[in-house]
Parts: structure tokens; sequence; C-alpha cells
């Protein structure tokens, strides 16, 4: 235990248990920050906390902000207890009165004294405890105590009857937080550090900018910071943690100073042969993030490889233009997206002064503040998109059905593989139980109003989806599109509509590193893009990412604009290639026949074939398992469908690399009409 490891520290070879205590105890969140655009897999992580407790029933993180609210209020009437317990005359068992006074202080330092200070620094608004319960620093430090401190004094204090209204409360040590819960928030907190490059010095005392957060990082626990950067290879950032660790044990004691030196030392070493062997093997992505963030530690800078030698090796090395499409300039994304998340634009002044602001008028809707904020491709902002009613019902719709969201790699959905692509994550699709269907049936037709482009209906939309973020949460860079070419994939989304729906306090930019700008979440507005040129050629340049947020919690809603139900906006990228489906079922739904031969071959509107009346509300049974004859120009194709893809016309569209379906026939059909 923890508390064990700290007071044998003065006299024992502490940097053996050290690192004893945190090889063998600390199993960490298995985590390999950023790098790139490149997909790393994450391996199935323990058992959450939240699973354990079952406290509710979804998971907003891997913790649930419900559980963790629970934990906080337990924790409180412990430290009431604690403190009662201290006041009374008839006193105290002697062996308990050390640790009793030890976890007081400590809830003082790191709860009582952030809390107060919290408050203060939120805009003179109230924030309640789970506002606090939202930054992952403050969770980390609950957790640490809730797992290493409180499970001893627990049942020691547990037969006492002073303290049994701890039996009312429900606690099951079985179901306890673990390490791993603790340490997953650690994993945030590095996240933060090595992408924003704040200075741990005046954090870990309680500031960040102008913020006073109360935090109070100990030198233990700055330490274990330490040992999970290492883990998730920001090694400069596991330096910084462990550079004030040996200041916080200088000044404070309670950790063997002999001990903090060694282990800074090793770290160094770590850090150095970490880069070494990074810039040597040519990752100048990881590199040169993990030298960015090396700050000026005087009396031990000649140890580092110094920001001097890496412009020698940017000398050395050229790195490539950010324009085009190479791979080292994939390796540059991950350090190019970092910079523009903190706050770099790399537009020039004349490309900034063509971009303009204006009122757009559409005979349906108010004028809607439009600003372009990127010419070549076009990124656009749409003012005060949402109105607030709106904005609350997705939030709220969404809260408690969030789950941890899927990831993407070359175009295929892999399940399991929790946070790869979004981390510390959760998304949900507004499906049809949302309560407003009117309310969100406007917000579609508007995205329509405004783009131009279709987006109801599966062909031309995915299901609005909305997601969430707490500090330390980010997506890493990506391309929205599930493939290079509309022609592959078929599912491709060709453009991306996003909403902010609530204020971000820090962070969570949306970073459009390659364009060299990042769009600041504004409350209500969206943003608008899209992912393929009008040829059908997939815009490399709108590769973007999610920054980290820093404070408060970010909501976004996202509708993703699919290729089939707007390939006629599409007029140019490719010739009118019409084709006729045959159905050589037998037994079809005589209405499907009727419909289909009454369909009229000009009427390409997607919406209106039968294949989507079908889909929407005509007898399932007359679908199982037909053959579809798709006959395009001479060619004739026959393809057996599962039940999965004769549901929707965009999958048969995309099956036959076909643009549209003119007609749906049963047998014999008479000669297409091409
Ligand atoms: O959260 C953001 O700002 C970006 C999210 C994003 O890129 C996505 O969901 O695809
Ligand atoms: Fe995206």
């Amino acid at each position: 235990m923890l508390p064990e490891l700290v007071t044998a520290a003065s006299n024992k070879p502490f940097i053996i248990l050290l690192f004893h205590f945190l090889l063998l105890n600390m199993m960490i969140h298995p985590i390999s920050l950023i790098q790139g655009s490149k997909l790393k897999s994450v391996p199935a992580s323990a058992p959450t906390m939240e699973e354990k407790l079952s406290l509710s029933s979804f998971k907003e993180y891997p913790v649930s902000l419900p559980a963790l609210d629970r934990l906080l209020r337990i924790e409180n009437k412990f430290y009431k207890l604690l403190k009662k317990y201290t006041k009374i005359e008839e006193n105290p068992d002697e062996n308990l009165r050390i640790p009793v006074v030890k976890y007081l202080t400590r809830y003082k330092t790191e709860v009582i004294g952030g809390l107060r200070n919290w408050r203060q620094a939120s805009s003179k608004e109230r924030m309640d405890l789970r506002d606090n319960l939202n930054h992952p620093f403050l969770i980390f430090q609950m957790l640490r105590r809730l797992v290493y401190d409180f499970p001893p004094l627990y049942t020691s204090v547990l037969n006492i009857s002073h303290f049994h209204e701890l039996s009312t409360l429900g606690i099951d040590l079985e179901k306890w937080p673990s390490k791993q819960d603790a340490n997953y928030y650690g994993t945030l907190v590095v996240v933060l550090h090595h992408f924003y490059d704040f200075s741990i010095h005046k954090f870990g005392r309680g500031t960040f900018g102008k913020i006073v957060t109360g935090v109070n990082l100990s030198a233990v626990q700055s330490v274990e910071l330490n040992y999970i950067a290492t883990k998730s290879e920001c090694h400069s950032s596991a330096v910084e943690f462990m550079a004030f660790a040996l200041d916080q044990a200088r000044k404070f004691g309670g950790i063997s100073m002999n001990a903090v030196r060694g282990a800074f030392k090793a770290s160094i070493k770590e850090h150095d042969k970490a880069i070494g062997a990074l810039s040597q093997n040519g990752n100048y992505g990881l590199f040169i993030s993990n030298i960015g963030t090396i700050s000026n530690f005087t009396q031990n800078r000649h140890k580092f490889i110094t920001k001097k030698s890496y412009k020698k090796h940017l000398a050395k090395k050229k790195f490539p233009s950010r324009q085009g499409d190479t791979a080292e300039l994939e390796e540059m994304d991950s350090h190019n997206y970092m910079s523009i998340c903190k706050g770099e634009n790399w537009q020039s002044n004349d490309h900034r002064k063509s971009l303009k602001c204006w009122y757009k008028l559409t005979s349906r809707i108010l004028p809607y503040k439009m600003e372009k904020l990127h010419q070549h491709p076009l990124i656009m902002k749409v003012h005060d998109f949402m109105n607030p009613w709106e904005s609350a019902s997705l939030i709220n719709y969404a809260r408690p059905r969030l789950v941890p969201a899927r990831t993407i790699e070359e175009g295929y959905v892999k399940d399991g593989d929790k946070v790869v692509r979004q981390r510390a994550g959760l998304i949900v699709r507004v499906e049809q139980d949302f309560p407003h269907p009117q309310a969100l049936q406007d917000i579609e037709r508007r995205m329509e109003l405004i783009t131009g482009l279709n987006v109801q209906g599966r062909a031309s939309g995915e299901k609005l989806q909305v997601a969430s973020t707490i500090p330390g949460g980010y997506m890493s860079c990506h391309l929205d599109s599930l493939g290079r070419s509309l022609k592959k994939a078929g599912h491709s989304r060709i453009a991306t509509f996003m909403v902010y729906l609530n204020k971000v306090d820090a962070g969570g930019r949306t970073a459009f590193h390659r364009l060299g700008a990042a769009v600041r979440p504004a409350i209500h507005s969206a943003v608008f893009w899209f992912n393929h040129h009008p040829n059908g050629s997939l815009i490399d340049g709108m590769i973007h990412g999610g920054c980290p947020v820093v404070l408060g919690q970010k909501w976004v809603a996202t509708k993703w604009i699919r290729w089939p139900g707007n390939v006629n906006k599409y007029k140019c990228w490719r010739e009118r290639k019409e084709v006729v489906v045959l159905f050589k079922e037998q037994d079809r739904n005589e209405e499907i026949r009727e419909e289909a031969r009454n369909a009229h071959p000009s009427n390409h509107g997607l919406e209106k074939t039968p294949f989507d009346r079908r889909e929407n509300n005509l007898p399932h049974t007359a679908m199982q398992n037909p053959t579809l004859m798709i006959q395009s120009n001479q060619t004739i194709l026959t393809r057996e469908f599962t039940a999965d893809v004769q549901n929707s016309v965009y999958d048969i569209l995309l099956a036959f690399d076909a643009i549209s379906i003119v007609t749906l026939l049963h047998d014999n059909p008479p000669a297409p009409t091409l």
C-alpha cells in the first residue's frame, strides 16, 4: 500500500521499493497516446469500476459520473465522521490517530481547497459537485484516496459505534474502485500535459493559466504521473512530472530525496533512450512532439536532447511542406495537430483576408450568420445554428444513453475497441425514441437549407450523433470519410455538419492542422465542411481532430452527410450511369411491383424509389434473400444479397458501383431506358 511505502521510504532503499510498487501494483490503462492519424489498437481493458459497481445503467466514462458522484458523497460522509471522531473526549484508539489525521489532512488539501478555489474560478457560477468531478485531476486524486487510504481505515473503524452510519451507505469493498480506475484518470492528466505543455510547477500548485484550480499535487502523485506518462510514451511529460516530484520532495519531504533523485535520473535516461530511438527510426512526429515539451531544467539541461539538437536534426532532414500527401506528412500530422490545438494559426494573412462573414438568406428560415473559416477546401461556420432548447434536449437525451465510441479503421467498425480514435469520448445516435421528433426534423431541414445538400433519409445522412468528451479526452486526427474514393466507398461521408452544443470552458477545439487553423467550440454554432471533391476524390486536407478538452465537458452533435442521396448534386463528377435492378424473387409483394412499374425512370430522388418505400412501410417477408440483377449498360450482374444489404438503397448502389436506380422490376423487364 502506498502510505506504508512512503513511511518506509526514509529508512529503506526507496527506489527499489518504488519501482517494485510501480511495476507490480500499477497496471495502467494500456494506451499509447496520439501518434498521428495511424490508429493503434488497444487491448481489452480490465472491468471498470462502473461495471463492478453496477450503479447505473449507463457508462459515461470508465467510471460513470453517477458512480463518481456517489463515491464523492460517501467520502464526504466519511470525512465528517472522522472529523467528529477526533473531537470526542474519551478519545479514540491511539493506533487510529495517525491514519485518521493523515486522511483528514489529505481530504482538506485535495478536496476542500480544490473545491473552494474551483468555485471561485468558475465565473461566479456556483458549481455543483458534479462539475468538480468533471476534472480528471480531481478524480485521479479522489480515486487514489479511495483506493489506497480508504479501505484499511474503513475496515478499522467499521466496528466503532461512532461510525455505525457507514454501514448504512452500502459500501462493498469487493466492488470498490481499483488502481486501474485511478490510473485511467492519471492518463487524462498526462494527455493534457502532453498536448498543452502547461507548467507542472504551476499546475501542481493550483493554477492553470488564469484559473485557480486548487490542485495540490504531492510528490508521490507526481511520481505516479511520471510512470503513467512513460507508459504512454510521453517521455518529456514524464521527465517534467518527475522534476516536480523532486521539487515537492525538497520542499515538503514525506518521501526520500535520494530515491526521487535516482528516479529522476532514471526517467531522463529513459527519455533520452526513447527519443534517440525515435529520431533514428525516423518517427519525426513523435520525436518532435516530445522534444517540444522539454523545458529548461538548467541543472540537467545537458542531459536532454535539446531543442538545439532538434534544430540540427531539422536542418539535416528536410521536412515536407504542409501541403500534399506524403508518408512524411502523415508523420508530421500528430505534431502539427498538437500545435494547432495549442492555438497556433498558420493561415497566411492573404488567406485570412479572403475569409468573409455574411448573412445567408433562404426563403424559409431567418438569416444565418455564416463565416468562412477556410477557402479551399471550404470550412464554414454557422453562428447560432441551434437554439438553446434544442441543444439542451439533445444533451439530455444523450446523457443517459452514451456508450464508448467504437472505432473505425480502414472503413470497418471494429467492435470491442473502446477508445482509440476517441478517448474519454462517448457517443449516442439520436433514434426514434428522441422525445421531440419534430425538433429533430427541423434541425435536419435547416442543415439542408444551409448546405444545399440532402441530409435526411438513410441514403443522404447518418443519424445525428451526439458525442461527449471530458477534460483530457480528445479525438486524434482522422478523416471522416470512410474511403479514398466515392467509387470504392459508397457509404462515404461527403460532408460533415457538426454543432457545438455547449460552452467548453477551455480546450476542445476542432483542429484542421493541414489547413493551419482550428475552430473554437462556440455554443450553439455549427461547422460544416466537405470531405470529398466534386470529382469524388478525397480531400486530404480535411484531416482533423478534436483537441483535448481542458475544462468543462464538451458536447457535439454531428451529421455525416452521405453520397448516394446527394449524388445528383455532384452533377459533373462522372458520367451518369443508370442501372436497372431486377428482383428475381417469386413471392414479391405485388404492391412493390406495381410501384416499380410505375416508377418514372427520370425520378432519381432516391427517397422516392420503391426501395425506400419498401424500407419504410412494406412487409418484410417479401424481401427474404432476393437475388438482385443489375443491368447496367450492356452488363448484367447478379448477386445474392444478405438481409442487411437488401435493406438499403445505397448499399445496393455501392455493391454495383451504380449512381442511381431508375426502375425496379420483377422478371423479364423491358429494355432499360439508359
Ligand atoms: O470533437 C470534435 O471537435 C471533432 C469530432 C470529430 O472530428 C468527429 O467526431 O469525427
Ligand atoms: Fe471527424
